[in-house]
């Protein structure tokens, strides 16, 4: 018998896509002729473990965002909350309408080639550890510039690249973002809230094909990822 440890996921899909330059939430962009965000939302839709989905939106989308969720036969968002100025507020927003006691997902819709085999991981380690990130090894070298100058080049053995999705047992996501509220702390990500707190926060390597749609470039990669996948 499979052993099934549900978890609900919080999908940030409030953001204006500005380094996209679409005109539009990047979320309504098609690949293959499909909104990226459905490409997103139906890892989740079709995965047997995933409880629910709380979507953050921006205002302005709610009517196309809905009417896709219906074409698209998304049943299981649960919630629908409005972002916030930054991508750590949508999530604390999204937060509020979380129901689970157990582990939660932050997952950004603008990031469609989300793996469910990944998904379960995270989960996995997130209930035995706390939290846990995907993420993949750096592979260029990074080197901190300041006024244009190369000031350091950081040691690449020990650098990773991190995505989403990130899992957290509930309790653990609440404090961290309770605490960066207090302090008034913004991070680019959920774990650099928790990191805050001291808590640990464990890597489970992901893929390469994981991508964060941002740039225009990231279109072309997107439209060969679809090729290899066969999505
Ligand atoms: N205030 C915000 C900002 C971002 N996001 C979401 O967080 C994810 C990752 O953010 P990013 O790629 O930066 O999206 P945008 O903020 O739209 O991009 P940009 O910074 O270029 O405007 C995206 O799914 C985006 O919709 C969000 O829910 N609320
Ligand atoms: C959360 C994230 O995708 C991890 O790499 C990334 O920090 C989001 O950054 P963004 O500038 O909000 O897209």
């Amino acid at each position: 018998m499979e052993f099934i440890m549900a978890y609900e996921v919080i999908i940030p899909a409030a953001g204006q896509g500005k380094r996209m330059g679409a005109g539009k939430n990047k979320l309504l962009l098609e690949l293959n002729d499909i909104p990226v965000l459905i490409h997103t939302l139906r890892v989740f839709e079709e995965d047997k473990q995933c409880a629910g989905i709380i979507l953050a939106i921006a205002p302005q989308d709610e009517s196309s965002f809905r009417k896709l969720l219906k074409e698209y036969g998304i049943h299981k968002v649960a919630a629908m909350v409005y972002g916030g100025e930054e991508r750590q507020y949508s999530v604390y927003n999204g937060l509020q309408a979380a129901t689970t006691k157990g582990v939660v997902l932050v997952h950004d819709g603008a990031r469609p080639f989300i793996d469910v085999h990944l998904i379960h991981q995270l989960v996995v380690a997130a209930d035995e550890h706390g939290s846990a990130v995907a993420a993949v090894p750096v592979k260029d070298t990074i080197k901190r510039v300041q006024q244009n100058e190369v000031v350091e080049t950081v040691d690449r053995s020990s650098l990773w690249a991190i995505q989403t999705p990130q899992a957290f047992r509930m309790s653990i996501l609440k404090r961290a973002h309770e605490h960066a509220l207090e302090i008034n702390f913004l991070g680019t990500d959920e774990a650099s809230l928790v990191e805050k707190l001291h808590y640990p926060v464990k890597i489970v390597e992901g893929s390469y094909d994981n991508i964060k749609l941002t740039t225009k470039e990231d279109l072309y990669f997107a439209e060969a990822i679809m090729k290899k996948t066969g999505r």
